[in-house]
């Protein structure tokens, strides 16, 4: 009989209406309520642990490092044959990013989470929280390691964002599309991903920021970083790599301050790669020291990035590279 450890996190999959206001508020809901009402395979076993009640635009670094530390230790239960991690949608993808580079792969870890309160007309809340519990109990799904659930499609976590604010479909895997599928109790599994590095953080995650580039921005937000000494910075800019001259002289500051720099693309496909020789861009971010963030989405870097410094990496373009 599969084991399957759901921990919970809060956001609109653990909301219910506020009597008073009307509102979806967060934490109202168990993860036993849930789980309750589920018409699963009925081989599995389910135990539930809650390890924070948040929205999911609350959580920190440190709150990543005890969603962490949950995961790991229910990674390293024998008695566990996979996990389900509820989580609010709008930094699923941050969290699930952060666990797939931290949580060696060898157990399923399914991240899911729902557009739409348990309590509402037409909620994903119960269909999403059944697909990843059956995902999390099939074999095919230990080998992906940490994946996301949501609206029957499971994705990687490298490339899973929000792409909806509001729908059931609210998540897309970019050009590489998704992973598999989840059918009732049928999974399929089409594609494993090619690139798997995890690191081990000491402590805590470094601050990284993000700051974003467009027509005419200046170094004034970088200098700001400067002088709050943080330890990374990434810097979205423009296609393939490219910014302006003020940019150019921030970043240029923030190298000489020892700040790790990588340098990402607002768009949402194709390298950040050198391709024209402009001080503003990123043949000049290079020769200063930045590094390149290839096909790497800002808050996936930024995530990399932080995940890096804390377990004492060298940080290189080829890091970025898958
Ligand atoms: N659908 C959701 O879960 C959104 C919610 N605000 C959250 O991220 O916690």
């Amino acid at each position: 009989m599969p084991h399957i450890k759901l921990l919970t996190t809060g956001g609109t999959i653990a909301s219910k209406r506020d009597p008073v206001t009307g509102l979806q508020q967060t934490g109202l809901i168990t993860g036993e309520e849930l789980a309750g009402k589920l018409d699963l395979h009925d081989d599995i076993r389910i135990s539930v642990e809650e390890i924070i009640k948040v929205s999911s635009s609350a959580i920190t670094f440190e709150n990543l490092i005890t969603i962490k530390d949950a995961v790991l230790e229910a990674v390293n239960d024998d008695d566990v044959d996979g996990i389900v991690l509820t989580h609010g949608t709008d930094t699923l993808e941050e969290t699930s990013y952060f666990l797939s580079q931290v949580i060696p792969a060898g157990k399923a870890v399914v991240v899911t989470g729902s557009q739409r309160g348990p309590e509402l007309i037409g909620t994903d809340a119960y269909a999403n929280l059944q697909d990843a519990i059956t995902l999390a109990a099939d074999e095919g799904a230990a080998k992906i390691g940490v994946s996301v659930l949501f609206n029957s499609k499971v994705f990687m976590p490298r490339f899973v964002k929000k792409v909806n604010a509001m729908n059931v479909d609210g998540f897309g895997g970019g050009g590489t599309g998704y992973l598999g599928t989840v059918d009732g109790h049928d999974v399929k599994i089409y594609q494993y991903p090619a690139h798997n590095s995890t690191y081990k953080v000491q402590g805590e995650l470094p601050e990284v920021d993000i700051i974003k580039c467009a027509l005419g921005t200046d170094a004034k937000f970088i200098d700001c970083a400067i002088d709050h000494e943080v330890e990374g910075l990434v810097i979205e800019t423009m296609g393939r790599g490219h910014a302006n001259d003020l940019v150019a002289a921030g970043v240029r500051r923030a190298v000489d301050a020892g700040i790790k720099v990588v340098i990402t693309s607002a768009s949402d496909d194709g390298d950040v790669k050198v391709a024209y020789d402009f001080s503003g861009g990123i043949s000049q971010f290079e020769k200063d020291g930045a590094v390149n963030g290839g096909t790497y989405d800002s808050k996936k870097a930024r995530l990399k990035l932080a995940v890096m410094l804390a377990a004492g990496e060298e940080v290189t373009a080829e890091d970025f590279k898958y």
